[in-house]
């Protein structure tokens, strides 16, 4: 079925990688020129550390930011920060920093923090395996959307189930199928959707082919350009 919006392949390399690893979004550019990827945008979140060091012919971003421009917040990083860095998108509200405490109403004001930069959130959500288990995922889900997106034109959702994430267990093509549909009534037609969870250039064409995934947030499978490039490939064109 043809996609109307434009898919967006992301890597989060989470806590990985170092400046020797600078060269990998250059080898990306070998792998997958820019010239045969016109109908697709590709996104590199590496560690705060390396932005600076990396302006290689793709996206990049955060992985999460302070809500406060700047300040004393010891450890932290304001979305202007990445900004001036190089970022164009940043992560909020990703599950590994919901566990580590953020709340929808942090997640909210990280968003707003976002625009307010001039960077463009991607904002995480998704249910637990109980939660899911207990037919919940859908309202989870829901709820979490309605309260960690601010009223802003121009955000991303990203669907990962906790369940999927890091774990190899994949939701099936038609649990995400459900929820993404479930998530594009609520958010309306404008607005990327990407499915993470344990995404891998094995099961990306048939998650991508879906008619509301509109695109996919890659851990592990997003450290190796080879896979990267495989999971971009999968995109529709
Ligand atoms: O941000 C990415 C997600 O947490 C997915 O990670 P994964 O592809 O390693 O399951």
């Amino acid at each position: 079925m043809p996609q109307t919006l434009r898919p967006l392949i992301a890597a989060n390399w989470k806590m990985h990688g170092g400046l020797s690893w600078t060269s990998k979004p250059s080898d990306f550019e070998a792998i997958y020129p820019s010239s045969e990827r016109r109908h697709l945008d590709v996104l590199i979140c590496p560690p705060a550390t390396l932005l600076a060091s990396m302006n290689d012919g793709v996206f990049l971003g955060g992985q999460d930011c302070h809500a406060a421009v700047s300040g004393a917040h010891t450890g932290d990083v304001s979305a202007e920060m990445l900004k001036d860095a190089g970022a164009t998108y940043v992560i909020v509200g990703h599950s590994e920093r919901r566990a580590g405490g953020d709340t929808d109403e942090d997640v909210h004001a990280k968003a707003e923090a976002a625009k307010r930069a001039g960077l463009i959130p991607i904002i995480c959500v998704g249910e637990t395996e109980s939660q899911r288990d207990a037919g919940q995922a859908e309202h989870v889900v829901s709820e979490q959307i309605k309260a960690s997106v601010p009223d802003i034109a121009n955000y991303v959702i990203a669907y990962e189930p906790v369940w999927a994430i890091g774990t190899g267990k994949t939701a099936t093509p038609d649990d995400v199928d459900e929820m993404h549909n479930a998530i594009r009534a609520q958010v309306g037609p404008d607005v990327q959707l990407l499915y993470g969870g344990s995404v891998k250039p094995a099961n990306a064409e048939s998650l991508l082919a879906l008619k509301n995934v509109n695109g996919a947030l890659i851990g592990g499978a997003g450290l190796e350009m080879e896979s990267l490039a495989a999971i971009a490939r999968a995109a529709p064109k």
